[in-house]
């Protein structure tokens, strides 16, 4: 079931453009990662579809209710997460927190003490004396709060530590267990990439690709370090489909492998391997080229 559904969305500020005939869609229990750089219309989308921005044209639907006509309905289904969070300086956190749980009408239960332990955020602490990380933890905690089937969250890991991204990535993972449904935005695909079941790429208002995680992965270039037992001959190892490089020194190399590795494990084994090390998928050149290219919408 889509519960996300986006058609020919639309928002302009003035003449200027914010997102451009944007479609997709984010299904029942899985998590979309949204990405764009700077200024690429993430938040813009984000906004309009939790009705605190009028789209110009196009529609969308939460849950089969409509963003223009259904806000308040949606805002309470959906737990959101803006991408800047302004707090009362004044305020512990726990004073914010309770705030943020008297707005909906319930009791902050054990599931968002255990997220507070969990993010190891000190609730005793003023507002003002937090850094942006811990104000950022408040932000996602509330999110959580009253249990939505819906998360969409801007920029969540935007200031946590790697630890603390690892903590929120296992809370994305414990909740897509549970059924539910999140739309991540971040403009690092390392942040949605533990994850992420499909990703849309957005660049200055439009969706210019769009993917599984897996397919996106399949494509990234990866090195892989061999060892062999002996000096293979470099023509051997020449012209292998799917290999855009090869570093031969002695009886190692390093090849770099651009999609499918199948012709690539099929040429070595013709060989006595000693060791083999795979180094971890450049994904993130890969989405630089996304970045860089003009591109038109692809659908993987
Ligand atoms: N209030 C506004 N008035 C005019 N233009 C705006 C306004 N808000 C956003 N824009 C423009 O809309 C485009 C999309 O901006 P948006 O903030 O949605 O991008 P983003 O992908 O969320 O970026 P970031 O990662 O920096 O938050 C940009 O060109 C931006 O300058």
């Amino acid at each position: 079931m889509k519960v996300i559904e986006v058609q020919h969305l639309e928002k302009k500020y003035g003449r200027s453009r914010g997102i451009q005939d944007l479609v997709f869609e984010v299904r029942t229990g899985e998590v979309y990662g949204f990405l764009g750089p700077n200024g690429s219309g993430k938040t813009t989308t984000i906004r309009t579809l939790l009705g605190m921005l009028k789209p110009t044209s196009g529609q969308a639907s939460i849950l089969g209710l409509d963003i223009k006509r259904d806000t308040v309905k949606i805002r309470q289904k959906v737990g959101y997460l803006p991408g800047e969070l302004n707090l009362y300086p004044e305020m512990t956190a726990l004073e914010v927190l309770r705030y943020f749980a008297d707005l909906r009408g319930m009791k902050m239960d054990k599931e968002v003490h255990d997220t507070i332990e969990r993010l190891k955020l000190d609730p005793r602490k003023k507002i003002r004396d937090l850094s942006k990380g811990n104000k950022q933890k408040i932000g996602i905690i509330q999110a959580f709060m009253h249990h939505p089937e819906v998360l969409i969250l801007d920029e969540p890991t935007s200031g946590l530590d790697p630890l603390m991204q690892y903590e929120f990535d296992q809370i994305i993972l414990d909740s897509k267990k549970q059924g539910k449904t999140v739309l991540l935005s971040s403009h690092v695909l390392a942040e949605v990439d533990k994850t992420a079941d499909r990703v849309g790429i957005l660049k200055e208002g439009r969706l210019i690709v769009e993917s599984t995680m897996q397919e996106l992965k399949s494509h990234a270039r990866q090195q892989i370090e061999v060892e062999f037992a002996a000096v293979p001959p470099a023509e051997s190892l020449s012209n292998i489909p799917g290999i855009t490089e090869t570093q031969l020194q002695g009886n190692r190399a390093i090849f770099t492998v651009s999609g499918k590795m199948d012709a690539f494990i099929k040429t070595l084994s013709r060989f006595e391997i000693l060791s083999l090390r795979s180094m971890s998928a450049d994904l993130e050149s890969l989405f630089m080229e996304y970045y860089r290219e003009d591109q038109h919408v692809q659908r993987v």
